[in-house]
């Protein structure tokens, strides 16, 4: 592995969220290492949320640490996939508290990927109005991204996250050991998120990225264990600054304008989360080209990077008759959109982005060279 690379052992990332603030911990073995949990709350009672794939894996591992905590630990394994994240699922979680009896000093434990995470979480924020909860996070996209910042939400067949809340957990435990049997597929799905990170704040992290793929994409635990602090560094830092999204922490959103369409235009669950960040990152690119901010030799570069990490280049056709016109009526629902108008987070090859509208043509001229 190139570059500084972090020691195995646990690592700590702050987040500084004035009563809110937390701990990212990052390192091997942290799911059965009961001081990962020093400091938690020891409430009576404790409800774990998984999913049928996470479960079988890791779900007694987790319960073996939280039951020399908690008095009772109840669990709620949902069914897997992105098309899940709906109210049914929501509704599973609120049954499984309301029939067990929780209490408001019930800690809720998230462990799987970014869609029990985001669940999870939005539970938590609405159970008795609030209630404690925990990330532990098992998949890289969930390690890098989605366990961190505090955003929790469910979909809508209409849009992607549209029903939500900002609700922070108590603390992110990233157990760098479980993402050993994660399928490649979901490890290059968490390499577009980690990608993202470099053209909108650190072009450095981008390069340690290009030159670490091969062995970030062999899960080796040293550029694991960077790659996921790195992200987490600068996740936090943003988030710190603009924790509910009035500005700054818009550029998280980088590739996600486009990404977001494909999700929903697919159906949820056909394109997973992180390809169509990948894919929507090489269009915001080439917006940002068209719009005279970056160059072509880093839109080239950047292609080839999320190509490299097994993610798709080529846009799917989402209408056969107004391809353009769909990705746009589904783009207008995207959160960032303001009075109708659609907002692209903007590159300029240099490690800046910006947020800000497109003309249509030029958006339309994207799609088109983008769809296969
Ligand atoms: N809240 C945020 O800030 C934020 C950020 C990024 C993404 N997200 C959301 O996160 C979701 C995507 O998360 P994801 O990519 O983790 O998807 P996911 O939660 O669906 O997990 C991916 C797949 O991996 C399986 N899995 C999880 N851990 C495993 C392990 N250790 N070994 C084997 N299989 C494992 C899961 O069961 C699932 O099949 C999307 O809904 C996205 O919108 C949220
Ligand atoms: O944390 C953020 O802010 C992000 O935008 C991170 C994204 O990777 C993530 O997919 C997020 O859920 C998208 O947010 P949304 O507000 O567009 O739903
Ligand atoms: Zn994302």
């Amino acid at each position: 592995m190139n570059s500084t690379a972090a020691p195995s052992t646990m690592q700590i990332v702050p987040i500084q969220l004035d009563d809110r603030s937390y701990n990212i911990h990052i390192g091997g073995g942290l799911l059965t290492a009961p001081a990962s949990f020093d400091g938690l709350p020891k409430a009576a009672t404790a409800l774990v949320v998984s999913n049928s794939v996470v479960a079988p894996l890791y779900l007694d591992k987790l319960l073996g640490v939280l039951r020399q905590r908690h008095a009772t630990v109840h669990t709620v394994v949902l069914a897997d996939g992105e098309s899940t994240k709906t109210w049914d699922s929501l509704n599973q979680i609120f049954e499984g508290l309301l029939s067990k009896a929780c209490d408001r000093k019930t800690v809720l434990y998230a462990l799987g990927g970014g869609v029990v995470g985001d669940m999870t979480g939005f539970a938590a924020a609405c159970y008795m109005r609030g209630v404690p909860f925990v990330q532990v996070p098992t998949t890289l996209l969930a390690q890098v991204d989605s366990s961190v910042g505090g955003k929790t939400a469910i979909n809508h067949p209409l849009g992607k996250n549209m029903i939500g809340a900002f609700y922070q957990p108590l603390r992110v435990i990233c157990d760098l050991d479980t993402l050993k049997t994660l399928p490649a597929r979901e490890l290059s799905a968490g390499l577009a998120e980690i990608i993202k990170y470099g053209p909108i704040v650190d072009m450095a992290f981008l390069d340690w990225v290009e030159a670490n793929l091969d062995a970030l994409m062999a899960c080796d635990p040293e550029a694991m264990a960077f790659a996921v602090k790195r992200s987490c560094e600068i996740k936090a830092d943003v988030v710190s600054q603009d924790e509910r999204e009035g500005g700054l922490r818009a550029i998280l959103n980088f590739g996600h304008t486009f990404g977001h369409a494909i999700e929903a235009g697919m159906g949820y669950g056909a394109w997973l989360h992180g390809e169509g960040v990948g894919c929507g990152m090489v269009m915001a690119a080439m917006l940002s080209q068209k719009m005279g901010l970056a160059d072509q030799a880093f839109v080239e570069r950047l292609t080839r990077i999320v190509k490299r990490a097994g993610l798709p280049t080529v846009a799917p056709v989402l209408d056969a008759r107004d391809n353009a016109g769909r990705y746009m009526d589904l783009m207008r629902v995207d959160k960032k959109a303001d009075a109708g108008q659609i907002q692209f987070i903007l590159v300029d090859g240099k490690g800046k982005a910006t947020v800000g509208p497109a003309p249509d043509a030029m958006v339309a001229e994207v799609i088109n060279a983008c769809c296969g």
